[in-house]
């Protein structure tokens, strides 16, 4: 592992080796995306104190995962809180985990229902992380656009859905969310430092999700 940990940008593939690092060492998957929806949280109620309605996105794999993390903790901040899946039900174990502890307080919606977005103040986009690869689909590509035309605050979480994390510094950029806050995990991918990505990604702030600390520790 020598000293990946330190490095201030990391590719898709680097993360994910960290994150395998981080739970061999003690910190569980479970508990990195607790605290990466904690400190998303936390981050944008900082950017965006006066949120009252809030609709997090959610795509199928774990930045899904963190937005149910997100849903959770506005609900229970008493933010009016719903969450659209954009790609049916969430696929990977934690995400599943999380979406269980959502259901009885946050209210579900699916993509093939209208969805009105002028009530809300803050969208969070979790539908797509460093999993994303190629160009967007339906119907996620309608959501985003959706997204982009509405007056609310956007935050992402780790990337705007539609960017590649380790797209290239001159890369010009498909289809995408337009953030006005990313909240990045441990460390900033490649498409964080793109001049190109700039315009999408809004405010870029590195949220520590532990994986620093217990490497550390462990060595
Ligand atoms: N691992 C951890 O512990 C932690 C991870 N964390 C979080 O997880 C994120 C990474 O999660 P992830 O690897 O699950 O990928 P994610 O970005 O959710 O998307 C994968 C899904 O998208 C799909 N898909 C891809 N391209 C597509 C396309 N063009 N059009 C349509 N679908 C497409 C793809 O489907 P596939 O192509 O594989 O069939 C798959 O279902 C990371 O960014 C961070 O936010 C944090 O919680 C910290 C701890
Ligand atoms: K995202």
């Amino acid at each position: 592992m020598n000293d990946l940990h330190r490095k201030e940008v990391v590719t898709c593939e680097e993360m994910k080796a960290l994150e395998t690092a981080a739970d061999k060492a003690g910190l569980s998957y479970y508990q990195m995306m607790e605290n990466a929806g904690f400190e998303a949280f936390s981050t944008i109620l900082k950017h965006h104190p006066q949120t009252e309605n809030a609709l997090v996105f959610c795509g199928k794999g774990n930045n899904g995962g963190d937005g149910f993390v997100v849903a959770r903790k506005l609900y229970e901040a008493g933010i009016q809180t719903q969450v659209v899946l954009v790609e049916g039900e969430p696929q990977a174990d934690d995400a599943k985990a999380n979406y269980q502890l959502i259901q009885a307080n946050v209210q579900i919606l699916t993509a093939d229902v209208a969805i009105d977005m002028q009530e809300s103040d803050l969208i969070v986009d979790a539908i797509y992380g460093t999993g994303f690869h190629g160009q967007l689909r339906s119907p996620a590509d309608e959501m985003i656009t959706s997204i982009n035309h509405s007056k609310a605050y956007v935050a992402a979480l780790d990337i705007p859905s539609g960017l590649s994390g380790d797209m290239e510094p001159d890369e010009e950029p498909g289809a995408c969310v337009k953030a006005d806050l990313t909240i990045t995990f441990h460390a900033r991918k490649p498409v964080h430092c793109s001049k190109t990505a700039a315009k999408f990604l809004g405010k870029v702030v590195t949220a520590d999700i532990g994986i620093g600390e217990i490497i550390n520790e462990r060595r």
